[in-house]
This record gives C-alpha cells, structure tokens and sequence, in this order.
C-alpha cells in the first residue's frame, strides 16, 4: 500500500524517540513492500523558534492532508515563561482540535520480565492489561482561561454529544474485550462530571446492553489503579483525568517511555504519539526510550493503515527484545547494564526485518496488541 505519513517529531526527545519509529517503519515498508512517504512538519517549540507559531497552518494542512501523523513531544524550560502568551503545549491542543482526535486510547499492559523490578509488588501487576479511553478534545485544556494579577480561571465545559460520542468509543473496545467499563468523574462534585456520569448510563443503556457499567470517582481510581490495578479492564474518562491517571498508569508498565496512544477521530488521519513529554531532564543524552514511541507506531499501522499483520510484528518485536533484556536506563535501573536510545532501536528494527506475519502467534495473552 502507498500511505503518507506526517511526522511532526517536536521538542526535546521527541526527535529521538521519533528516529526510531519511523526506522520500524520504513524497516515495515521495505520488507512488506509498501510506501511510507514520510512528511517532516513543525510542531511545539521547534515552530515557535522558526516562524513563531506552535502549529503553523502549513503542519495542519500537512496533517490533514496525511493518512496519519506520527507525533514525539513538545515542549521544554526554554518556552516555560510563565507569563508567554504563546507555548509549545498550545500547538498540541490546536493539532488535537485541528483533526478532531476526540478519542484517545492508552493502552497499558506491563512486561512480565519487568515485573520483578517494578515499584509495585509483582503480583499486584500480573494480568495488569487495561485501556484507557480519554476524551482529548474537550474539558478544561479547552475551556475558556482568564489571568489577572490576582486571579485566575479555566472553564471546563462538556455537551452531551461530546460525551456521547467517546463513550460509545469505549463502549465498543469494552465490548470487544471483557464487557467491562468504568467511567471515572468527579460527580459528587462537578456539575460536567454528573452530566458526563448520566450521559455515559443513557448510552451504555441503550445501546451497549452487553457492557457492563460501573463509575468510580477520580480521586479513588487513582488508588485503585495501584492497589488492584488487575480489576479495570476499559476505562473511560474525561481529558484532564485521563491524562493524570495515564502517567500513573505509566508506573504499572515500569516507565513513561513504554506507553504508546493513538488519537483518533470519525474519519481523517489518526495522531499517534508516546503518552510521554518533551523529558528535558534526559534530552539530548540519547538515552530515552523508544519504545513508546515505536508502539505507537504499530498503533498506527494498525488503526489508520489497516495493516494488522505489520502491527502484530512491530508490537511482539519490543515484546522480545525487552525479553532479551535490551533495556534503556529507565527500565534497567541506575547503573545496571543499559542500551541507548539508538541501540533499542536497531534491535527492534533488527527483529522486524526478519519477522514473518505473525496473526495467529500474537494475542492479548502473550504480547502487546494495542
Ligand atoms: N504530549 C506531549 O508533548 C507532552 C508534553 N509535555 C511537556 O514536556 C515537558 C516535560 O514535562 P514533564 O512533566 O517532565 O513530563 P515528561 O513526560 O516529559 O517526563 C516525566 C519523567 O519521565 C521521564 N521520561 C519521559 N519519557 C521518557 C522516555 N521516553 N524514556 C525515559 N524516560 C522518560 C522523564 O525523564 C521525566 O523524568 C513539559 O514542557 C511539558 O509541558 C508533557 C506531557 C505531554
Ligand atoms: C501536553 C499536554 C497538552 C497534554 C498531556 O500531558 C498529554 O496529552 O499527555
Ligand atoms: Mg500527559
């Protein structure tokens, strides 16, 4: 197949991380026999440096004009004035919007081989393998926001037809899996948190008799995740929650750097991006890891591109090669045996290129399928 690929790869290890999946990527497309054209657009803070802009028109129209857009990371110290009316975060909301990416889904299973070495006790993890369905463009980040010198506000604000229409996402991932949903809101607070909690009963009443439905309050699911992370199987929740609880999740899987998501809307291309940021703290050394950003690569094989065959062989080749104990500095731990970034990424390029189509060895029960 043809395809055309955007890759916006952003600030700080975005770019490296971004190296790497699109390698897998062209490694897919040279043994599969398809054409990738990748296309470099601005993004974050790079685009405010060069024309002054996080998200130029021309990224958008490259975006919308792509089958999918490959995504790194923006942001960092150097854009982090406090009082800049223009910041790299603004050019992933508007990209979000832009392509109406309403649906974003974050899947977390950890490694067993990284089990043992998890802050959490080994056995609280295993059959950890949960998705978190996050509503990406709208709530609070979109909310109207006002500054004065003493006072601030942001609007968080959710209609009925928004909250439809992430639900029935989760409704149908949750179906095609356990039949399992919770939806996290605040509602014993939060007037959007009750119309979302309503809205989500109405829907999975009506049209998904076959879910089953329960709602937990954001500030108890944060426990639960840690404490029996193994009972949730989808969760669905609104932009801000979800993206709290997915970097706690992250520690579930053993690192920020192995939590890939794809952002999808009705119809137009799919975002797929590491659930990680700009990580200033290590950019540059050229040991981030990689392998988020490779898993939303197959993510992308899979959702925007159809190629499930291709997915399934980009997912169990980091499946293996954690297996084979190549290990960035965030899962080996300080001071042990690691890789860097550009050596994880050749051993999953390695792997892919001599893969097979793998439908019927891949499943839920023994590898990543995202
Ligand atoms: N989607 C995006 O582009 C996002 C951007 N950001 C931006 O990123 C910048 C940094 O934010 P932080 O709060 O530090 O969050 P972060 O996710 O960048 O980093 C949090 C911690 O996780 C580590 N980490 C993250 N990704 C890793 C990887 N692939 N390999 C190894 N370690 C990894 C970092 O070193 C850091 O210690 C900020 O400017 C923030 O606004 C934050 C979250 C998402
Ligand atoms: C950078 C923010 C806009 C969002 C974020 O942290 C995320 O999507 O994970
Ligand atoms: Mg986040």
């Amino acid at each position: 197949m043809k395809a055309k690929i955007a890759v916006l790869a952003g600030d700080g290890i975005g770019p490296e991380v971004t190296t790497q999946a699109q390698r897998v990527l062209q490694v897919i497309a040279d043994n599969w026999d398809h054409t990738f054209e990748f296309e470099d657009a601005l993004v974050g803070g790079a685009a405010i440096d060069a024309v002054g802009d996080p998200l130029p028109d021309s990224t958008l129209k490259t975006c919308r004009e792509s089958d999918a857009v490959l995504f790194g990371a923006i942001g960092g110290p150097k854009w982090d004035d406090p009082n800049a009316k223009i910041r790299p975060e603004q050019g992933l909301l508007r990209l979000r919007r832009g392509l109406d990416a309403f649906a974003n889904i974050r899947p977390v299973k950890p490694h067993p081989d990284l089990l043992e070495a998890a802050p959490l006790k080994a056995d609280r993890l295993e059959n950890v393998d949960l998705v978190v369905v996050r509503e990406l463009t709208g709530g609070i980040y979109f909310g109207k926001k006002t500054r004065d010198a003493d006072r601030a506000t942001d609007e968080c604000a959710y209609s009925v037809p928004e909250i439809e229409r992430i639900v029935r996402v989760a409704a149908r991932i949750a179906a095609d899996r356990s039949g399992q949903l919770t939806s996290v809101d605040k509602a014993n607070v939060l007037e959007t948190s009750r119309l979302w909690r309503a809205t989500t009963e109405r829907v999975i009443r009506d049209e998904f008799p076959q879910v089953r439905l329960e709602h937990v309050l954001v500030d108890a699911a944060a426990m639960h995740l840690l404490q029996k992370p193994a009972a949730f199987d989808v969760i669905v929740t609104e932009n801000m929650f979800g993206d709290i609880l997915t970097d706690e999740a992250s520690v579930l899987a053993g690192s920020m750097g192995l939590l890939p998501s794809a952002s999808l809307s009705d119809d137009g291309p799919g975002l797929y991006e590491p659930i990680h940021g700009s990580a200033p703290d290590i950019a540059g050394l050229g040991i981030a890891n990689p392998y988020a950003a490779i898993l939303s690569a197959s993510m992308l094989l899979r959702h925007s591109l159809k190629l499930e065959e291709e997915a399934d062989v980009v997912e169990r080749a980091v499946w293996r090669v954690i297996h084979e104990g190549v290990l960035t500095t965030d899962l080996a731990g300080e001071g042990k045996r690691s890789v860097n970034t550009q050596a994880a990424g050749d051993a999953v390029c390695e792997i892919v290129a001599t893969s097979t189509p793998c439908m019927n060895m891949c499943s839920r029960e023994f590898g990543y399928r995202f």
